[in-house]
């Protein structure tokens, strides 16, 4: 099922530069499940989940993800939903929560929540607060509000699959999170890093595909059983026509790289949707970085953004093929779960291989 769906309840809008819309138009297609809302209570039920937009440069996609402050894209709102089930499922779970941040620019990852110094909320703590960072399953993790400006430069941001198809990035910075206040703050302190320029497309135009992953450890109170969510949110930067955004030299670097990432996207959906035997997800970081939310583990949820005006008529028709194409796709989803017994070895394996104390684990 593709669904149209009138994402412009902004009447009014106007453009601000060359030939950005009066409005735009975005098809959601969904794979595996019915909502953004489900979605978001699947991810506590142990399941990854993706949420991405895709389209043309200027079509919303970045106003469809994170919104404006008056009207909240699905990143916060779904921070927001994410923290309400978290605490009406308190009797029942605990559950820890962590987020890391990256951008996907010129084919080059980049850590959007690496503590730098000039990072304001790396200012305002004490010493004594950032001796507790903790290092964790090869990624590095803190609490959000401890982040050092000098600790935690990792060496390098390495995209890796688990046995059981689920992918993640290693050497990230990892913020723990405890509320979706607290969640939405890393992401906004993310956002200003990253790379936009404005077009004239868009006044400003996202240079990078932006990816958001929230993980959840759900642990049961009455079984100690433990499951394991993923939420990704996706961003992608818009295709372009240079000719049409009028790319500046730096720009131009950017829209090509943009442009062959995207290319890389529709050979694996249409690999995908075509059922061949081959999919070329190693061509480009960003379908690696995708391998599970496309064809893979994962509940997925993909807005397309289309322009309704008939300057951009090719580029819808492209972005509307596009998404009949991913509508075909299907993913084989399972839970991320672990009985109490099984949960235990596999920390008592993770606290071998850092060297730490096994004490509590043993009794
Ligand atoms: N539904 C909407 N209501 C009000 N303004 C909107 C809406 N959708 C998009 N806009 C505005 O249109 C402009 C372009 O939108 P946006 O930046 O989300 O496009 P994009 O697809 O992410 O573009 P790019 O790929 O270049 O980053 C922005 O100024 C945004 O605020």
């Amino acid at each position: 099922m593709v669904r149209g769906t009138p994402a412009n309840q902004h009447q009014g809008f106007e453009s601000q530069v060359g030939y950005v819309e009066a409005s735009t138009l975005c098809v959601q297609v969904t794979l595996s499940s019915r909502g953004a809302r489900a979605l978001i209570q699947s991810t506590l039920d142990g399941f990854n989940v993706t949420i991405m937009a895709y389209g043309q440069t200027g079509s919303g996609k970045t106003y469809t993800m994170i919104g404006s402050e008056n009207n909240p894209g699905i990143a916060p709102r779904a921070f927001k939903r994410l923290f309400q089930l978290i605490e009406a499922g308190h009797s029942r779970h605990t559950v820890q929560a962590s987020a890391y941040m990256m951008e996907l620019y010129n084919d080059k990852l980049i850590d959007l929540l690496r503590p730098t110094g000039n990072n304001e909320l790396t200012k305002s703590k004490s010493e004594s607060e950032y001796s507790k960072e903790i290092r964790k399953e090869g990624a590095y993790a803190m609490s959000f509000s401890l982040i050092h400006p000098l600790v935690f430069q990792s060496e390098k941001l390495d995209i890796k699959k688990d046995k059981k198809g689920s992918v993640h990035v290693q050497g990230a910075t990892v913020c723990s999170v405890s509320s979706a206040g607290e969640l939405m703050r890393a992401f906004q302190q993310g956002l200003t890093n990253r790379h936009t320029a404005a077009t004239k497309m868009n006044v400003e135009s996202s240079r990078s595909h932006l990816i958001i992953v929230v993980c959840l450890t759900i642990t049961s109170r009455q079984t100690g059983s433990v499951l394991k969510g993923k939420l990704t949110l996706v961003d992608l930067a818009g295709s372009e026509r240079v000719s049409k955004s009028g790319a500046s030299a730096d720009q131009l670097r950017e829209a090509n790289s943009i442009n062959k990432s995207l290319s890389a996207l529709g050979d694996v959906v249409s690999a995908l949707s075509s059922e061949s035997s081959f999919v070329p997800y190693r061509n480009s970081k960003l379908t690696m970085l995708l391998q599970d939310s496309l064809g893979g583990n994962s509940k997925t949820l993909v807005f397309v953004n289309v322009s309704p005006v008939a300057h951009n008529a090719d580029e819808t028709l492209v972005s509307l093929m596009y998404a009949s194409r991913i509508k075909q796709i299907t993913n084989s989803v399972s839970r991320n779960s672990d009985n109490k017994e099984i949960s235990r070895l596999k920390s008592i394996i993770s606290k071998l291989k850092k060297g730490e104390d096994l004490d509590e684990d043993i009794t």
